[in-house]
Order: C-alpha cells, then sequence, then structure tokens
C-alpha cells in the first residue's frame, strides 16, 4: 500500500502559497460571472465582494500573479480570467476518470460544470460488472478490471473516487499506480499517497458540522444578549475557531 505525504506544503515552488491557490477558484467563477455580462473591468472591492473575500487579500492574491490592476480603473476581466486560468492549468484539457459510478458518481458524470471548466469525464468505472456497458451520462461504464488500461490510453492524471470508504485506499492505489497524480476523493476516509501526488477531498456532511457549529454560537449570542449571560463570542471569532479564516472564504473543498 501507498504510504507518505497526503497533500503538498504550504507554499508552491512557484512561490504562490496554497491559500491563495484556494482562493484563484472563487475569482475565477466571479470573474466568469462579470466576464459572460461582458464587463470590461472591476475594481478590487467589487471583486472581493463578489468572490466573498477580503479585498487586502485579494490585492495580495494577484501580486502572486503580477497583476496589479490600473489606479482608479480596476482589474481588465477578460485578461484576469486569462491569467488565472493559467496559473491553475485550465487553458488545457485534463480528462478525468470517475470511480464509484452510484448516487454520487452518476450525479458528478451528469454535472456539466466540469467540462465548462476544462474538466473532460474521460471514462467511469465501477466494480459492479451488471453496470458495464450501461451509459451514464451518456458515457459507457467500465468494469475497474480494465482500470489500469483506461488510465493509460486516455492519458488520465486527475481521478475522482466516490466509491465507499472501505474501498477507497485500494481503488487510491490502484489510480496512482496506473499514473494519476492527482485525487479528488469524495469517499469518507484519509487516502495515504506517495510524494507527488495531490488529494483533495470533499466532504459536505463536514460542512453542515462546521454550520451546525455556527447555528450553536449563534443561538448561544442570542441566549446571551437576552439576559445577563457570559459575554458572547463574536461571530468572527466562532468563525476563527472553526478553523475558518475570517472572511468564510475557505472553499468546501480541503486538502486531504
Ligand atoms: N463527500 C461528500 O460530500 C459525499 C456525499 C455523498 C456521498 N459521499 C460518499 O461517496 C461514496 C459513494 O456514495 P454513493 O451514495 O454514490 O454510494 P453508492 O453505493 O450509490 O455507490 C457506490 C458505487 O461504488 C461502486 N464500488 C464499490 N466498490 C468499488 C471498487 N472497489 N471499485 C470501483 N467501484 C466500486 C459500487 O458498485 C457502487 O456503484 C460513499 O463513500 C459516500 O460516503 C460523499
Amino acid at each position: 500500500m501507498a504510504t507518505g505525504r497526503t497533500h503538498r506544503p504550504a507554499t508552491r515552488s512557484r512561490g504562490i502559497p496554497e491559500a491563495t491557490v484556494a482562493r484563484l477558484p472563487l475569482y475565477l467563477r466571479a470573474l466568469t460571472a462579470l466576464s459572460e455580462r461582458s464587463v470590461p473591468t472591476v475594481s478590487s472591492e467589487e471583486l472581493a465582494a463578489a468572490a466573498g473575500v477580503n479585498s487586502a487579500k485579494l490585492r495580495k492574491d494577484f501580486s502572486y500573479l503580477g497583476s496589479y490592476g490600473t489606479r482608479g480603473v480596476g482589474y481588465d476581466v477578460e485578461y484576469l480570467v486569462y491569467q488565472i486560468s493559467r496559473e491553475l492549468g485550465l487553458t488545457q484539457d485534463w480528462p478525468v476518470v470517475i470511480v464509484g459510478i452510484g448516487n454520487l458518481g452518476a450525479a458528478l458524470a451528469n454535472y456539466g460544470g466540469f467540462a465548462s471548466r476544462g474538466f473532460r469525464v474521460a471514462a467511469l468505472i465501477d466494480a459492479d460488472a451488471a453496470m458495464a456497458g450501461k451509459p451514464v451520462a451518456g458515457i459507457p461504464v467500465q468494469h475497474t478490471d480494465d482500470l489500469e488500461k483506461i488510465i493509460k490510453d486516455n492519458g488520465v492524471s486527475i481521478g475522482v473516487i466516490a466509491t465507499p470508504a472501505g474501498a477507497a485506499q485500494q481503488v487510491c492505489d490502484r489510480l496512482v499506480a496506473a499514473g494519476v497524480t492527482s485525487i479528488l476523493n469524495f469517499a469518507p476516509t484519509v487516502l495515504s499517497v506517495p510524494d507527488g501526488v495531490d488529494v483533495r477531498k470533499v466532504d459536505l456532511s463536514i460542512e453542515l458540522q462546521i454550520l451546525a457549529f455556527h447555528e450553536q454560537r449563534k443561538a448561544g449570542e442570542e441566549a446571551a444578549s437576552d439576559g445577563a449571560g457570559p459575554a458572547a463570542v463574536t461571530r468572527e471569532e466562532s468563525a476563527r475557531s472553526a478553523d475558518q479564516g475570517p472572511d468564510g472564504d475557505v472553499p468546501a473543498v480541503m486538502p486531504a
């Protein structure tokens, strides 16, 4: 079984901090919406508000890209879309495989947002022989027996795992051995991968738990302000204590 670290250090080799990299997709989403409305330029304040990020942080992030905007005019929307897309590697097509085509895998396969962002679903893989050949989102499901060949034939470097937790490490090991170097893991388990392999995990139940934490704090604040209880915890303090940035700008996907 593969061992070793599960994510890269906090700063990438080109000097862009991981926290900045994690915010680039937020800027890109906001900029794409502006571009679709043919908005030519945007101020750092407007863009920060649209991306849900603090504007000083945005300016610092863009300084890593060498993008400083023009005083009184702001940032050129189209150029920034290009710059961020290039930085994220989205100016090329990325073939992706999804392993585990149950409820979640099928929903992901049907999600149109991958293709529009440069991620092509190259193959769907499942261990259930009864599913082999059946189309999901117009793509025939292939059996796990062929996993290695599918990865090689399609030049896949990004794999999405949507299997039950108990199967995820074994699937991960096979993907990595076949040449996959980036994994998006939806299974509720921690994956172990060798150096050079990036794992990101998505866990909506963790996001809900964080919201539940804030709900509980809000209820506590209200109770404290109604009566003679102890000083209420501020919203900002409660956000920090949930290991989230003060701007609430940590995306739902996180390093493994
Ligand atoms: N991250 C999230 O927010 C989130 C949300 C929903 C579900 N999940 C997780 O996603 C996973 C899938 O959930 P689901 O509801 O789609 O389950 P599901 O039971 O509907 O589908 C799982 C699929 O994986 C296949 N499978 C099992 N072992 C396999 C293997 N070794 N190789 C390839 N395929 C294999 C099964 O045949 C099945 O088709 C679970 O781990 C679940 O906990 C995560």
